[in-house]
């Protein structure tokens, strides 16, 4: 008998963007019919490739609700005293609701102390201990990040359980894999964390229905990574050799053993961003008693 053998479907997070989008259109022009934009603020320090590629994202999908947007490009070795002096005034900018830190900073500046600077309120994506701690609880009132509630989003969206199914995070950055582990768990996953120096790293993730790559490394996720029918996302932001975006999987690789991966870019990023633009409305709403 001839084996057929299936590909994996690549899922696209357009759909799902698509859908958070939309609502938000209607909501924004609701709300500049009363007389004020929501408006983004982005600082910016250097020009890192995948901080580049969010700006890119965030500018567009911005543009198209209705938020205004404004980026403050920081000198690559900007001291620690004047990074705090922009992101005070942004803090204090009546006309900014929301601002996104592009993370990790260069090493010169301290994360540790200037988390505690940006105001919890318009911190949307989470860099603020106040948020990090209501995501550790639970707690829905603050700002989850945007690229692990992302991660959620799209699983959902395309009727993968997360109740019980066993999650592998490749990652432990502050940013997405210790967060998005977190965001798992409050859905009733079992999460496992595994890293670069995790030992026998392929067997561990080989493991898992569902595999949740953020660990940096251009296409490190080869075929014996993941079990037969895994979902796979691919949080990765790299450039190849050849200068193009890739994810942190090699997905030609992997594509016939799983049963769905998201592609890089137009994966998680797209939904990234919609998740932005709703937390800026969300905090705007929450400044403005709406
Ligand atoms: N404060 C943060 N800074 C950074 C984060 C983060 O999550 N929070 N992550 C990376 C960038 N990143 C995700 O990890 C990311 C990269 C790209 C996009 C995006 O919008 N991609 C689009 C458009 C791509 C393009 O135009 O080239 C897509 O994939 O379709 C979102 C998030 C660094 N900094």
């Amino acid at each position: 008998m001839e084996v057929v053998q299936t590909k994996g479907q690549i899922i696209k997070g357009k759909p799902v963007a698509d859908q958070i989008s939309e609502n938000l259109i209607k909501e924004v022009n609701e709300l500049v019919k009363e007389g004020i934009n929501p408006k983004l603020t982005i600082i910016r320090v250097g020009a890192r490739g995948d901080d580049l590629a969010y700006e890119r994202g965030a500018l567009k999908r911005c543009e198209n609700i209705g938020i205004t947007t404004e980026v403050l490009e920081l000198a690559e070795d900007i001291a620690q005293e004047q990074y705090i002096e922009t992101l005070k005034k942004v803090n204090e900018d009546k006309d900014v609701h929301g601002i996104l830190c592009f993370r990790p900073l260069p090493k010169q500046l301290n994360e540790e102390s200037i988390k505690y600077v940006i105001s919890p309120e318009k911190d949307v994506d989470c860099f603020s201990p106040v948020n990090a701690a209501k995501v550790m609880e639970g707690d829905q009132s603050g700002f989850p990040p945007c690229t692990p509630t992302a991660v959620v989003e799209i699983l959902k969206h395309y009727g993968v359980e997360l109740k019980g199914a066993k999650v592998t995070v490749l990652g432990r950055s502050m940013v997405v894999g210790k967060p998005a582990a977190m965001l798992l768990l409050n859905e009733h996953a079992t999460v496992t964390i595994c890293h670069s120096r995790t030992k026998d790293l392929a067997n561990v993730t080989s493991e898992a229905d569902i595999l949740v790559a953020a660990v940096g490394r251009a296409k490190m996720v080869k075929e014996n990574f993941v079990k037969e029918g895994a979902v796979v996302v691919d949080v990765g932001i790299n450039v190849d050799e050849e200068g193009k975006l890739c994810g942190d999987v090699d997905t030609d690789d992997v594509l016939d053993k799983v049963s769905m991966i998201t592609p890089v870019p137009a994966g998680v990023g797209s939904v990234t961003t919609s998740i932005l633009a709703k937390h800026v409305v969300k905090a705007y709403k929450l400044q403005n008693n709406k």
